[in-house]
């Protein structure tokens, strides 16, 4: 398995371990056997073809989704037997951005990041406010941002209050599912940025849903592309276009992946 790029990966403590997953629908298997390891403080890209389970993956690590074999520890914890005290107080590290953004469309931006907040937590809404301004600021969103409802935001925007929410409670790992998607080059190359950013400051460890070339070479330690029912390959960028595998060439030598090599 290739070392991570960056120097926050490099004790390569594995904050995430999934051994075996096994999901179906019906007599239909999704994953099967599948083995993942995801490192404190890198960014992991999951790509694969459309359709190859990543949305899945990402669904049954957080327990979202039942699995027919296997299992899952995360931040040195068995998640699937954990007792629900356990189990919340994992879920508690966890920041998620679902594919959609997911905002609550009757809550201002500012009740949005509160939610989890409120869910969890016992504060003063005078303190849940200051904390919650705070993420908004930290994802680059302007203080006005905060008493808007998701239907006056732009797509860049909504992106950037889902986050502000996964970040609520200042969680230690967070899943994103093609975060970029929606986008235009320059939205998308600035949130890239931004999750960049938050990971060196705040040492967030990032398992990303990607679809975006981009992303990969500019803000993924690692990747690792689903294909077969498990991972086909993980390792860097290099180990990608190295690998022997049609669908694997196809997309990281292919004509999209050569024009973003020839951007970066
Ligand atoms: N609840 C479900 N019931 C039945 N089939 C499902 C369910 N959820 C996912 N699937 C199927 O599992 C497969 C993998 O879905 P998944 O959404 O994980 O794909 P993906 O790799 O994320 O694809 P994309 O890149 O298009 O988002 C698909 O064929 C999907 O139809």
């Amino acid at each position: 398995m290739a070392e991570p790029l960056n120097g926050h990966g490099s004790e390569r403590e594995v904050v995430i371990s999934g051994r075996g997953i096994t999901v179906g629908f019906g007599d239909r298997l999704i994953l099967e056997n599948l083995d993942i390891d995801v490192y404190r403080g890198e960014i992991l890209g999951v790509v694969g073809a459309s359709g190859t389970g990543k949305s899945v993956l990402l669904r049954t690590i957080l327990g979202l989704q039942s699995k027919r074999a296997g299992s899952v520890e995360i931040l040195g914890t068995p998640y699937d037997d954990a007792d629900a005290d356990t189990r919340a107080s994992i879920d508690r590290r966890l920041g998620v951005l679902f594919q959609q953004g997911a905002l609550f469309s009757s809550l201002t931006v500012l009740q949005n990041v509160e939610f989890p907040m409120r869910e969890h937590l016992h504060l003063s809404q005078r303190l849940m406010d200051e904390l919650a301004r705070v993420k908004i600021d930290l994802v680059g969103l302007a203080p006005e941002a905060a008493d808007r409802m998701p239907s006056e935001l732009s797509g860049g925007m909504i992106k950037r209050a889902s986050l502000a929410r996964a970040l609520a409670m200042d969680p230690a790992i967070v899943f994103l599912d093609e975060p970029t998607s929606g986008l235009d080059p320059i939205g998308a190359a600035e949130f890239d940025e931004l999750i960049a950013t938050l990971r060196d400051t705040l040492g967030l460890t990032v398992f990303m849903v990607t679809h975006d070339l981009d992303s990969l070479h500019t803000v993924c330690d690692r990747i690792a592309v689903l294909g077969e029912r498990h991972v086909l390959i993980e390792g860097t960028m290099q180990d990608m276009l190295d690998f022997d595998d049609p669908w694997v060439q196809k997309y990281f030598r292919g004509v999209r992946a050569r024009r973003v090599e020839n951007e970066v």
